[in-house]
């Protein structure tokens, strides 16, 4: 057995087993070092083998990546790879901004490291029954909803429980207004220094698009780097709470005890999302307002058409300034986990969250290159300008330039 596992290895898995250095050493070694071929040995090695044989073919395909790259690449990436698995922070930062990258090469390369971590991640599951490792909750509210104030308490609370927290804010509201709702602000202080805390805010340029797959693309690296816990932060009036809740297992919203007024900027549909309602502030004065908030989201929520078939949402009255709710909070949240673990609705949602990821990459690319191409680059000014007009419409203007692309590609 270990004769047939180990001729595999050196013949025609030997590229990939270049590739993948380590693992295939120190999977190997066991299996040799013992004695005679054990009943746990065989089923050591057939173990190993399906899961090579898994990642053989992934591998086929990042490995001609990576053949593009130059000795200095790899090597950069495969120190980058070790560190990160290992836990670096500093390795995980670096990976980020790579993904976060908008240079070509640059790009390139970080799609070969993720396809890395991605393998590496697999196989962790697979250890894991299958299981995910990580809990992925994306967190919105409207501004001055109190979110830092929760993250920072809520955080320090999972790291006192032995949690490793990475919180990531996403912010696109800074790529049309110039500034940042999230980034800018010194926040979240005593949780950023804490070891078991990784806190990055998105980057403050690009599209919606662009900040959705560098977003995903993080929770993917800092998953890798043996973060457990998963909060991805968002503001919610605009359109990236709808992207966030895309990438996560669990939505949660806070809002504050406030009126009708300061929450109308708060869109219905982010409200259907929501698989957990928090009301923020419930302390001091604004209790009873938070209890009447409380009991409006109870009655609306359950006007609202249902997403689970074993969840009902939520609503829950917290104060990140006495600490009131907040491990009520986190029990339901593990409850949410739980439930949706045992129906398969978990798995269920990261698959179609993986397909929508490759959709929107494609979308992201594909009107990139249409808006650049020879073809049409130059048309697009002149035909838009006769649309603003009213000299062209809409319909034509579409086909003239689609027939224009179609036609030079
Ligand atoms: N009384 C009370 N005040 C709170 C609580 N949490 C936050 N606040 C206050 O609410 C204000 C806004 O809190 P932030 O945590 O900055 O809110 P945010 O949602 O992160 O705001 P943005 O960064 O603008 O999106 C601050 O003045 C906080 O001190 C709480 O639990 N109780």
């Amino acid at each position: 057995m270990q004769g047939i596992t180990l001729c595999s290895i050196k013949t025609s898995a030997y590229p990939v087993c270049r590739y993948f250095n380590r693992t295939v050493v120190s999977l190997v070694k066991p299996a040799q070092s013992l004695g005679a071929v054990s009943e746990s040995c065989i089923w050591k090695t057939n173990s190993f083998l399906k899961l090579f044989r898994k990642r053989l073919c992934i591998s086929a395909v990042a490995h001609q990546d990576a053949d593009n790259l130059t000795e200095k690449e790899k090597r950069l990436l495969s120190n980058l790879y070790t560190g990160l698995i290992s836990g670096q922070r500093a390795c995980l930062a670096e990976a980020i901004t790579l993904v976060e990258s908008t240079h070509i090469r640059k790009r390139e390369m970080a799609q070969v490291l993720l396809q890395r971590v991605l393998s590496h991640h697999r196989e962790q599951e697979t250890l894991n029954s299958g299981e995910p490792l990580a809990f992925r909750v994306g967190l919105s509210g409207p501004p001055g909803a109190g979110k830092s104030t929760f993250i920072e308490f809520f955080g320090k609370t999972l790291t006192d429980e032995g949690h490793k927290v990475a919180v990531l804010a996403v912010d696109p509201s800074s790529s049309t207004s110039g500034g940042s709702l999230l980034g800018d602000k010194t926040r979240m202080t005593e949780l950023s220094r804490d070891m078991n805390a990784y806190i990055r805010p998105s980057p403050t340029r690009g599209t919606l698009g662009g900040v959705t797959r560098t977003t995903n693309e993080a929770i993917v690296l800092c998953e890798g780097s043996g973060y457990n816990i998963i909060l991805v932060e968002t503001v919610g009036v605009g359109q990236s709470e709808f992207a966030v809740a895309d990438m996560v297992d669990m939505f949660v919203l806070l809002l504050p005890p406030a009126g009708g007024d300061e929450l109308q900027g708060i869109k219905r549909g982010i409200v259907e999302m929501a698989d957990l309602v928090a009301i923020t502030k419930a302390d001091g004065d604004l209790l009873i307002p938070a209890r009447k908030i409380q009991t409006e989201y109870v009655s609306a929520l359950k006007l609202l058409r249902k997403r689970s078939r074993t969840w009902n949402p939520q609503v829950m009255r917290i104060s990140a300034k006495t600490g009131e709710g907040i491990q009520d909070l986190w029990k339901k949240m593990l409850e949410f986990q739980n439930s949706m673990l045992t129906s398969g609705e978990l798995i269920t949602k990261r698959r179609s969250q993986q397909r929508v990821w490759m959709w929107n990459l494609i979308q992201e690319n594909v009107l990139l290159h249409f808006r650049n191409h020879p073809a049409v680059k130059h048309q697009i000014p002149i035909l838009e300008e006769r649309v603003r007009t009213g000299t062209l419409s809409p319909g034509l203007a579409a086909d003239m330039l689609l027939n224009a692309f179609s036609k030079s590609s």
